[in-house]
């Protein structure tokens, strides 16, 4: 399988402000790519050099196997790009700006016309109102037309729900899978983790330029943190505080009448988990399903979770 993005040790700096701090960052071509990050984590910067709206202080990118200063007009014809911030002309109607589009797009442009039109009719876009008129979300929605209907290779989408309303989020993650499902690669940041699950097959987690994890999304559920609560027993406070100890840090151990108590977070496979209870007579036992956005939360702010 071919990259479709190559960045080695990517940096970018404003003036003081170091936005990505050598950032290595591969890309599978087909894949539905997703990147976790709170505010000002690096996100938008990132995509805005892969698509040569910024110039990188040092490193080295490459996109459809091309630098992006030198790819020209020829590899912004393989990009479909939706910036955070999308410009829309006040006074020119959603069909204008859909024929203005088609009028710069590569390929067949009858074809290309007839997708965007088809595209803003399955998002339900008022086309005749001037774009001053339109809701933030037909504002959104009209980039995401202008992103889809050439059909690029690579789709470069930063924060493309915002606004949308949740039955139009779910249009969008059909056009993702559809996009995917005819060969292209969609790279697609998010301070939402959820809408990242749900569309992405692969996931980095950015903070302060940096990337504190990558993995598949079924990794980061791994070892996502999980809440448990157990009631043992014939059990022992200080024997079992200590064996907890052993597979588990931080557990809050309590006696509650004839019983104890065991809860707190853990994190990865439940295997020496369950086998470290066992010793004991377990009464009752939760152990909630992982959750992801806690154990992303916990990275975001550099803290590890237990
Ligand atoms: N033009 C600029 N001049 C100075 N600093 C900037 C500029 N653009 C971004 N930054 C800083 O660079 C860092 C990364 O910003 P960036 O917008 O890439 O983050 P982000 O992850 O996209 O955040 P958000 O989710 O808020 O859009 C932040 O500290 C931000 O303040």
């Amino acid at each position: 399988m071919t990259d479709v993005v190559v960045t080695t040790g990517l940096t970018k700096r404003y003036g003081s402000v170091l936005a990505l701090d050598s950032l290595d960052l591969t890309i599978p071509q087909g894949t539905v790519f997703g990147v976790i990050g709170p505010n000002g984590a690096g996100k938008t910067t990132l995509m805005r050099l892969l698509v040569d709206v910024l110039r990188p202080t040092s490193g080295s990118i490459t996109v459809l196997g091309m630098e992006p200063r030198a790819g020209g007009k020829d590899l912004r014809g393989r990009i479909g790009y939706l910036p955070g911030e999308f410009h829309v002309e006040p006074g020119l109607s959603g069909r204008a700006h859909l024929k203005f589009w088609t009028s710069i797009s590569p390929g067949d442009r009858t074809q290309v016309h007839r997708r965007a039109e088809a595209m803003a009719e399955r998002l339900d876009i008022p086309l005749d109102r001037p774009a001053r008129k339109l809701s933030k979300g037909n504002k959104q929605k009209l980039g995401l037309v202008q992103a889809f209907m050439h059909r690029p290779e690579l789709l470069i989408l930063d924060e493309p729900t915002s606004g949308l309303d949740p039955l139009v989020q779910q249009t969008f993650l059909e056009l993702v899978s559809e996009a995917r499902d005819g060969g292209a690669t969609v790279f697609l940041s998010s301070h939402v983790l959820s809408e990242v699950e749900q569309a992405a097959d692969l996931a980095v987690v950015l903070r302060s330029g940096s990337i504190v994890r990558e993995a598949s999304i079924e990794g980061l559920h791994t070892t996502a943190v999980r809440h448990l609560r157990a009631r043992l027993s014939d059990a022992d406070a200080a024997t079992v505080d200590r064996r907890m100890a052993d597979v588990a840090a931080g557990l809050d151990v309590s006696v509650e009448g004839e019983d104890v108590l065991v809860s707190g977070l853990v994190q990865g496979h439940a295997d020496d988990l369950v086998k470290a209870l066992a010793r004991f007579t377990v009464a009752d036992l939760v152990l909630a399903e992982p959750d992801l956005e806690e154990s992303v939360l916990a990275m975001y702010s550099g803290k590890d979770v237990p």
